[in-house]
């Protein structure tokens, strides 16, 4: 982690937790840091809760002023229309959210998104003001194969496309090993500095130094309080994009200030 950039922790929920659930675990978080004082200008804070939830985060964060972010995770490629079940970046923005993850695993595997259709997502997002945390990944075969390096590369090469300079500065890109999500298999911190560094490096090259220093890397798989501190650690590491440990307000919590957490 650089001083220059502030750490990021987003809890992505998934699907779960209905509206009510939403506004009891956003209630408890903000519980949480505030009691130990948690200054959000040193480590941003968001949740990511399902599309239904949002409505309710968006009238507790509002009516209680808290500095908790959120976001949404997925957005259409569409501006308007005729696309049944689909949710604009128009509607997102109006609901105030910040963020929208773009192309995680779980998107690119049961609804085959490619490259391409991540980054046009990414840019609705962008267009409308929010921005996109991009998710690239390897499953398993390919970082037994070594090539963990490469694909997620040629991921972030594809997903960033047509973006200026200025954009990626901007952006959040999150490395998330698909054998790592959920399995309780977390990559080493020396994993996620690899991959990170290699995302950095490839950002330097294609759109120079001021977006490679202001780009924000996080990595996620199977962080828990526990682990937090030591992945922190590494310099290209900027943060962490949580799924089961964010539904726990105290263990989400611990994770937001890593900086308090033992290094394993
Ligand atoms: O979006 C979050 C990631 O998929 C990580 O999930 P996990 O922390 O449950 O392994």
């Amino acid at each position: 982690m650089a001083a220059t950039r502030t750490p990021l922790m987003a809890g992505n929920w998934k699907m779960n937790l209905n509206h009510q659930e939403a506004v009891v675990l956003v209630q408890k978080l903000a519980w949480t840091l505030s009691d130990k004082k948690h200054d959000f200008a040193k480590v941003e804070v968001v949740v990511v809760p399902p599309f239904t939830d949002l409505r309710s985060v968006q009238t507790l964060v509002d009516g209680d002023r808290l500095s908790i972010r959120y976001g949404a995770q997925d957005v259409s490629v569409h501006e308007s229309g005729a696309y049944t079940g689909e949710i604009s970046a128009g509607m997102l923005a109006k609901l105030g959210c910040s963020y929208v993850v773009v192309g995680h695993s779980e998107r690119r595997e049961h609804h085959d998104e490619s490259d391409e259709t991540v980054s046009a997502k990414a840019h609705r997002a962008l267009d409308a003001g929010m921005t996109p945390i991009v998710c690239v990944g390897e499953g398993l075969e390919i970082r037994q194969a070594g090539e963990q390096v490469a694909h997620c590369v040629a991921q972030v090469a594809g997903s960033l496309a047509g973006f200026s300079a200025e954009q990626v500065a901007g952006l959040v890109v999150a490395y998330e090993p698909v054998w790592a999500i959920g399995t309780g298999e977390v990559a080493t911190p020396d994993d996620a500095q690899e991959v990170c560094a290699a995302v950095r490096a490839h950002v330097r090259e294609t759109h120079g130094d001021a977006a490679a220093d202001g780009v924000r890397v996080l990595y996620g798989g199977s962080v828990k309080a526990a682990n937090v501190a030591g992945i922190m650690a590494e310099t290209d590491v900027d943060g962490c994009l949580v799924g089961g440990a964010s539904l726990q307000a105290d263990e989400f919590g611990g994770i937001c200030r890593f900086y308090d957490m033992p290094v394993l």
